[in-house]
């Protein structure tokens, strides 16, 4: 069973297309990246799938139950992260959670145990009792996060949480999801920062103009879309003669250089490491280093968008 199932979701707002048809399948356990860039549908399917917006047309599952039918049980299982604080500025962070608990019908001792706890994973323990308004806007974010979770949701979807805080805060709010993911939550966190992807999703799905681009672990993407090689060898030095004999390398595609290093390029499936290794031994020049370069989601992300995420 999947924790989440969107089929052929469209939705539009008047004549502007949000999402087109988008297909998409969360397994459960993992940390999934949902990324795009500005205007692909991210916010509109997060909306949906919180119950915020009904879609136009197609269905969302979450474990199995139609988000039609089954929206009360659902929700129990849901902690949304949206992109708008909702907090109470004049009650401490003790009474902001404990609220959100009871909204659950959680009171008594369970209330007082997962407030505790929910402010416990995002580290605002010795700050219970301060009012919500004297906090700066991380720990603002942060306490909104306990307010999410403190129910212990199945499926945590966030939107965005670490837009414009400051560095402390967002490494607190990057473990406290590998935290709660650990402990069996599945996320689905959308951001504009390709490094929080990188260090915490897998897998992830590329959206773009309401549809979906690319799903797959973040290994897959890669390997999927890098059709080439490129190594780049740092040399004590080199002359035109080695260029011209790099070149004749069966295969090689490109020969560039920047000061003392050479940028070999070469087909993914045609190995040319070991003539190129000859041709450098025959012209007695010496590598001082050499590295291969590795694609990064960023490249993928460019590839399929022709955008970086922060444009
Ligand atoms: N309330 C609305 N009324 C009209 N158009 C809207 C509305 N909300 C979103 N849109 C449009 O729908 C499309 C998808 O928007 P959405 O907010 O889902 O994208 P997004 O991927 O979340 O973008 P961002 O990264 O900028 O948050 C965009 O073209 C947007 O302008």
């Amino acid at each position: 069973m999947y924790s989440v199932e969107l089929k052929g979701l469209k939705k539009a707002y008047g004549k502007q297309i949000a999402l087109k048809e988008l297909n998409l399948k969360v397994e459960q356990g993992v940390i999934f990246g949902l990324v795009g860039p500005n205007g692909a549908g991210k916010s509109t399917t997060i909306h949906i799938l919180s119950g915020l917006l009904k879609p136009d047309k197609g269905e969302v599952f979450i474990f199995g139950e139609d988000l039609k039918t089954h929206e009360t049980s659902i929700k129990r299982k849901l902690g949304v992260v949206s992109q708008e604080l909702a907090l109470f500025e004049n009650l401490s962070a003790y009474e902001n959670v404990s609220f959100f608990l009871k909204l659950y019908g959680i009171r008594g001792k369970e209330n007082k145990l997962k407030t505790e706890q929910a402010l416990e994973y995002v580290g605002l323990s010795d700050k219970a009792k301060k009012k919500a308004k004297t906090f700066s806007g991380g720990m603002k974010r942060r306490l909104h996060i306990a307010c999410a979770i403190a129910h212990k949701p199945q499926l945590i979807i966030m939107d965005e949480p670490t837009v414009g805080i400051d560095p402390q805060s967002r490494n607190h709010i990057l473990s406290t999801i590998e935290l709660l993911n650990k402990e069996g939550a599945t996320v689905i966190y959308t951001t504009h920062y390709m490094e929080e992807v990188e260090a915490i999703c897998n897998p992830i799905a590329i959206i773009d103009h309401g549809s979906l681009l690319i799903e797959g672990s973040k290994e897959t993407l890669k390997e999927e879309i890098y059709e080439k090689q490129q190594i780049s060898l740092e040399m004590k030095e080199w002359d035109e003669n080695l260029l011209t004999s790099l070149r004749e390398v069966r295969g090689i595609e490109e020969v560039a250089w920047q000061g003392n290093v050479l940028e070999l390029t070469f087909p993914k499936e045609i190995n040319c490491l070991p003539e190129i290794i000859r041709k450098i031994e025959k012209s007695n020049k010496e590598i001082k280093m050499l590295t291969t370069k590795v694609p990064n989601l960023e490249d993928v992300f460019l590839k399929l968008t022709g955008r970086t995420l922060r444009d």
